[in-house]
């Protein structure tokens, strides 16, 4: 015969369990998700320190580079700060398992064509217009060597294009990570934003992007919908956003880029539908600053004042790595 003061022993037990698995849940969100090591931070004209982004799950090598502009001196600061115990040369070929271009600007690009004689087979991820420009630009025979599988004779074939679709989910090739795209406006092109999934954590990178109001376009609006639900959960660890230019630049020539007026315009619209209550402490890492430094400190100092939803800004530091 059973026991009945055992039974009743493994019902408050599993009562118990159910009772604390919130808290189990909490703790889990509060724990890390992604690793960032900038290679390249800023917008404009230092060729050393220009978007790049390597993003890992928490605990993984298997890395994508979110926009290569530039990598090799990127690489050697991280090393120098002991954030990786490999040699540059190795954690470009071994760590980085593919590229993600959000536009094919130079400044987004530079480092990816520069270090392709000495990098690994991998795929090169974008819109199917930013893998043109690449193709029929960058990587042909009168401005480089051609790398990558498609475009002019003879192709190398040591970089696969792989074209992302708006709204389907792709799995990155050697990785455990997931990624969707969302169309953003940069004044004549198209650029991209890329929301990267770890499991059932996210982190959203902006390549270059201007405003809806300027821009003419919804594309932030459409992304703000998908992301909003994310913001509310929890689940979205950080928005990697640029702020390109102080306030005084004329709206007339922001070339598609934000300032912190128009950063906290597209955040309100965010706020907006997830409550200022789900938003606040969101991690927004302020990407693609261009310089002088005067126009930095503005950007900093402005943003601080405009920070009425109490978001986590972080300025991201070459070669230092970041978690989320
Ligand atoms: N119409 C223009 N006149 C002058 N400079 C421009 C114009 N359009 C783009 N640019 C510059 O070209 C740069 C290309 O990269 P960015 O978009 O970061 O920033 C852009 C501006 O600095």
């Amino acid at each position: 015969m059973k026991n009945p003061v055992k039974i009743q022993h493994k019902y408050t037990f599993i009562i118990l369990i159910g009772l604390l698995m919130p808290f189990f849940s909490v703790a889990q969100n509060k724990s890390n998700s992604f690793r960032v090591v900038p290679l390249g931070v800023l917008g404009g004209i230092d060729e050393s320190n220009l978007s790049a982004y390597m993003l890992a799950a928490k605990g993984s090598n298997n890395y994508i580079c979110l926009d290569a502009g530039t990598l090799h001196y990127g690489l050697q600061k991280a090393v120098d700060n002991k954030v990786f115990s490999l040699p540059a040369e190795k954690v470009l070929k071994q760590y980085i398992k593919g590229y993600f271009i959000s536009h094919a600007h130079l400044d987004h690009i530079a480092g990816l064509i520069i270090n392709a004689p000495d990098d690994s087979t991998k795929n090169i991820y974008g819109l199917q217009s930013t893998l043109e420009t690449i193709k029929t630009h960058y990587f042909t025979w009168a401005s480089w060597a051609n790398f990558a599988n498609q475009g002019e004779a003879p192709a190398l074939k040591k970089y696969h294009y792989t074209a992302l679709v708006p709204g389907n989910e792709t799995a990155i090739e050697n990785t455990d990570l997931k990624v969707q795209v969302f169309p953003l406006s940069h004044s004549n092109l198209t650029s991209t934003a890329f929301l990267v999934r770890s499991n059932n954590a996210y982190i959203l990178y902006l390549g270059d992007t201007g405003a809806d109001e300027i821009e003419k376009s919804s594309n932030f609006q459409n992304m703000w919908q998908a992301v909003a639900p994310l913001v509310k959960s929890k689940q979205l660890k950080a928005i990697m956003i640029e702020v390109s230019f102080p306030d005084e630049q004329p709206d007339k020539t922001l070339f598609g880029h934000l300032t912190p007026h128009w950063l906290m315009v597209e955040l309100d619209k965010l706020a907006a539908l997830t409550g200022v209550d789900a938003i606040k402490g969101l991690n927004v890492v302020v990407t693609h600053l261009k310089p002088p430094a005067v126009s930095i400190s503005k950007i900093k100092t402005q943003l601080k004042v405009a920070n009425k939803l109490q978001l986590n800004l972080i300025y991201p530091q070459q070669g230092k790595a970041l978690n989320f």
